[in-house]
Parts: C-alpha cells; structure tokens; sequence
C-alpha cells in the first residue's frame, strides 16, 4: 500500500513520518516536493505516486496573517483540499486530513461535539472549514480529525514561544478566558497510524472525529505550566511561573479574533478505537523536558 504524506515538516508532519511507517511504503513530501498552492502539480503527482492513503499534514496556520491573505488561505486549506478529495473519491483512496477547533464560535458552555453546528469566527477557521466540507460532500473515504492547540519540541507554537519569551522578558501577559485542551502533535500522529489501521480493519468508519488530548486549561494555565516545569528543570528564565499575568482576550489585541470555548469531545474517537487520551500534562511535560534537559516522568 503507498501512502503519500504531505506537509512533512510541519509539528504532526514529523511525528507522522514515523507513525505512517508501519502501515506502509511511505512517500513523504514537503512543501518543496509538494507546494499545495500548485493545484495542477498537485494533480499530477497524485497520477503519478496512486496512494492508497494520502495523509495532509499541510495547512496555512498563520491565523492572523490569514485575516489579510485570505486568497492563500483558501487555496491551501480548502481548494488542495479539493483536489485531494476529488482524487480520492475517484481512485478509492483513504484521505486522512486535520482540522481545528477554531471552525466553532466558542460560546457553547460544553465541549463540541461532531454535529454541533459550525461557526468560525476568523478567515482561518473559515478556510479550513470550507475544506472539512470539501471532504465530506465529496463522499470519498476520510478521516478528518479535528484537533486544537497543537504544540511540539520543533516549530512554532505556543509552548515555544512562552519558553522563548520568558528568557527574554521580565514579566508576560497571558490571555486567561480563552479555553482549550493543549494536544501534542505526537499524539496527534499515535492516534491517526492507529485510526487508520482501524479503519483498514472497517473498525471505524469514515467521517469526522475530534482528536485532542484529555483535561482543558486557558492560555494562561499553558504558560504556568510550562514555565513551572521549565523551572523545575533549572532553565534560566528571566520570567518563571509567578512572573505570568493572567488578563483578558481584550487586553490582548490581534487581527483575528479566537473562541473562548475550544473544547472538543472526544467520545466518538475514544469509543470506537477503545482509548483512553491522555491528560495534556502529560505530553506538555514531554516536550518542555525536551526543550529544557529535564527528565520526562
Ligand atoms: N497548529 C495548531 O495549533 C493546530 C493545527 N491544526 C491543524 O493540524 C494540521 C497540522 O498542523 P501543524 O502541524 O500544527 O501545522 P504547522 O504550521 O506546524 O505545519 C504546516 C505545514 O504545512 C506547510 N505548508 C504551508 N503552506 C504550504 C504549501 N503551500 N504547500 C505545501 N506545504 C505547505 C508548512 O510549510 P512552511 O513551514 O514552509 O510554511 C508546514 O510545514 C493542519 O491541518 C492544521 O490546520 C488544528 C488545530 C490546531
Ligand atoms: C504570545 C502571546 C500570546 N497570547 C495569546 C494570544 C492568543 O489568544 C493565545 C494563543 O496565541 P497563538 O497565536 O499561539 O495561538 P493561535 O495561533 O491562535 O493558535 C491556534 O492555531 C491554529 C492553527 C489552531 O488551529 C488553533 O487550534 C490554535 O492552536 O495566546 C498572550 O496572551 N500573550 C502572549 O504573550
Ligand atoms: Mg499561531
């Protein structure tokens, strides 16, 4: 079976590269290999590599810079995503894709669930949505995981930049009304090589299912923690844990605006492949004691 993975170098694009592994013959292509902004290259590298699976690790995740470049946006997170479907449902391929939790609006009191009704509030969540429905209304064999607020020991992400900002800076302001469950891209990466080989087995079905870890914090909670762990390690920080101030979404200006509530329910997941996700903690302490030089416990 091949298996075409696309976005290799993105946070889950590496974990990938080794989960995909056993599942079988891996081709794995980045942005050089691969640019989704080129739908016709894109086309005829699907003729050419027939996957059996094809994996889209590769999204436009600027969420600001989307608000004012929304044509790429779209294009990346939605019109590839159409070609990938469109391929898919015609040569009976699997198309494994990501989404977010920033396709809601956040003012549900609860976790999201798979039919609650959609409302990003940003060009971002838009753009992805758009691509989720490509998926869907193609009716091609699929798995779209909707995760949120991923981080890892390599690339961008928040995890990071506290580690970063607290070496620089004496003191930091962190949202504290924004809600979410911190979800490492290892994990994403574990649990997608196990979907599929349980949707190989005709174990889980096609559709949408929400993938995050267990447990929820606010931006704020993340910050503490992980300074606290990175602390504890004997990083050398300018900012620790009780240098954090926690404020509001409105203190904290930016182009595109993000949902208080991003919880996801991730029961339909869990159920069907019988597991049981792990605490956010858990994977976090991983990749501060990466980042730092701690031991993981
Ligand atoms: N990051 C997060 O917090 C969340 C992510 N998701 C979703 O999870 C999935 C994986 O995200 P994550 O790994 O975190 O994202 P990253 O931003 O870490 O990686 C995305 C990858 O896509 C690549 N890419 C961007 N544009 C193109 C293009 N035109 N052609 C080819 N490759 C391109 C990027 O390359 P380059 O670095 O060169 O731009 C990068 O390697 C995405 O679908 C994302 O929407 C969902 C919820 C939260
Ligand atoms: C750097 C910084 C950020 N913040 C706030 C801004 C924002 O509300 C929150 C998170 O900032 P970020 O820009 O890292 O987060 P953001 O890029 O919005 O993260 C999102 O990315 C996309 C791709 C997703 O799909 C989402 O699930 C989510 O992970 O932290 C502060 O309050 N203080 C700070 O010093
Ligand atoms: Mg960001």
């Amino acid at each position: 079976m091949n298996i075409l993975l696309l976005g290799k170098d993105g946070q889950v694009g590496r974990e990938l590269q080794r989960t995909l592994l056993p599942l079988g013959r891996l081709t794995a292509l980045g942005r050089k290999g691969a640019d989704l902004g080129d739908l016709a290259h894109l086309q005829n590298l699907l003729q050419t590599h027939h996957p059996g699976i094809i994996v889209n690790a590769a999204a436009y995740t600027a969420v600001d810079r989307a608000e004012t470049d929304a044509d790429t946006a779209y294009r990346i997170n939605a019109e590839a995503v159409q070609v990938l479907a469109d391929h898919a449902w015609r040569s009976g391929a699997l198309l494994v894709h990501y989404s977010t939790d920033y396709v809601f609006d956040g003012t549900k009191a609860q976790p999201y669930l798979e039919t609650d009704e959609t409302r990003p509030q940003n060009v971002y969540g838009r753009s992805k949505l758009a691509g989720e429905a490509a998926i869907l209304e193609s009716r091609c064999a699929a798995l779209v995981l909707r995760t949120s607020w991923v981080f890892s020991s390599q690339g961008n992400n928040f995890v990071k930049t506290m580690l970063r900002l607290a070496r620089e800076r004496d003191g930091l302001s962190i949202v504290d009304d924004q809600t979410g469950a911190p979800t490492s891209a290892e994990l994403i990466a574990d649990v997608t090589a196990l979907a599929i080989a349980a949707w190989r087995k005709e174990i889980i079905a096609s559709g949408l299912y929400h993938l995050t870890a267990a447990g929820s914090t606010t931006w704020y909670g993340l910050a503490r923690h992980v300074l606290q762990r990175a602390q504890d390690n004997g990083a050398k920080l300018r900012t620790g844990p009780d240098g954090l101030r926690p404020i509001g979404t409105a203190e904290y200006p930016l182009p595109a605006p993000r949902p208080k509530n991003s919880c996801l329910d991730t029961s339909k997941l869990s159920t069907a492949l019988g597991l049981q996700l792990p605490d956010w903690t858990a994977h976090a302490n991983r990749a501060v004691d990466q980042l730092t030089g701690g031991d993981s416990r």
